[in-house]
């Protein structure tokens, strides 16, 4: 396994004995975490036909960490990004994102939203969508050339800037749509599944670019999915939640440091399989040795 800064000397890293994950707890120096839900309960319905999409909810996400949320379809992931991008209230409980409550983060733009569509405007150009946010809130033009530029070489797209949506394919128009939640320099990147439609070639493509940008901007990012190998290489921490109603059950640290470069070494590493274990185990309960063992 290999390290961004500085090189690392070994090939292959006890991933146990490396520098841990953020935490779960505290940011560095004392900073408000990016995202903390204390209690939170989402219920959708009337009273007789109530679905409680997510049960007394705690979350907390340090400045700068990767988490990724995994659980069962219909455990509540999106309905508490939602919660947390302020596009839904919750019923109960208390959300805030850097301190603040989530509907001031959202006028403050202190994150940036990726979901699975990538949701860009056909008519305009790849610097065009990147430089909507930018347009949006008054950035002026020499501001958005300059910011467009660097973003545009960030995910790598410098030769298609003047390209159309339908000229790209489908993973460099998400990585149009992670330069555009980017655009604001937001400390918090929400991701809802957004290499969920991409073929697995693209996606490991799109995952080591991630890993990659998250570590250049030291943004947090909250990343919903459904694979365990994607959680396990991405995050920091891995969020595991069970449906019905949607709680957090379980929390893996995956040891992996941010300096860790996400590579098909690290893909390949003895250590990354037992996390990936880890969190297939917590999802889908104990292995049948040790459940039968105890009774
Ligand atoms: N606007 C809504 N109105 C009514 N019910 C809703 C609404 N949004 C979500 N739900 C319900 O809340 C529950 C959680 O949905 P949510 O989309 O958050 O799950 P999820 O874990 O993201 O699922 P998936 O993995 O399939 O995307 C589901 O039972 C869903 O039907």
């Amino acid at each position: 396994m290999s390290t961004a800064v500085p090189p690392d000397p070994e090939d292959t890293v006890d991933l146990d004995k490396r520098t841990p994950a953020t935490g779960s707890t505290s940011s560095a120096f004392g900073a408000p975490p990016a995202v903390e839900a204390v209690g939170v309960s989402k219920a959708f319905g009337s009273r007789k036909r109530q679905v409680v999409a997510l049960s007394e909810v705690d979350l907390r996400v340090a400045a700068g960490e990767f988490v990724a949320l995994i659980g069962p379809s219909g455990c509540g992931k999106s309905t508490l990004m939602r919660l947390v991008a302020d596009l839904e209230k919750p019923t109960s409980g208390t959300l805030e994102v850097f301190g603040k409550p989530a509907s001031q983060a959202r006028v403050d733009q202190d994150y940036g939203i990726a979901f699975q569509q990538a949701g860009l405007l056909p008519w305009r150009s790849v610097a065009g969508n990147i430089s909507l946010p930018l347009e949006l809130h008054g950035a002026s033009r020499n501001e958005r050339k300059q910011r467009v530029a660097e973003l545009i070489e960030l995910v790598g797209l410098t030769d298609f800037a003047k390209s159309r949506p339908d000229q790209l394919s489908g993973g460099m128009q998400q990585r149009v749509a992670i330069a555009r939640s980017l655009a604001e320099r937001p400390r918090l990147l929400l991701m809802d599944e957004p290499f969920g439609a991409l073929d697995e070639m693209t996606r490991e493509r799109m995952q080591a670019e991630l890993a990659r940008i998250s570590v250049e901007t030291g943004a947090a990012v909250v990343f919903v999915t459904h694979s365990i190998p994607e959680a396990v290489f991405l995050a920091d921490r891995v969020v595991v939640m069970t449906a019905r109603p949607g709680r957090i059950t379980e929390e893996i640290v995956t040891g992996i440091g941010r300096e860790v470069v996400r590579d098909q070494q690290l893909r390949e590493d003895p250590a990354f399989f037992t996390k990936v274990t880890e969190v297939r185990e917590a999802l889908h309960g104990a292995p049948v040795a040790s459940s039968a063992e105890e009774r």
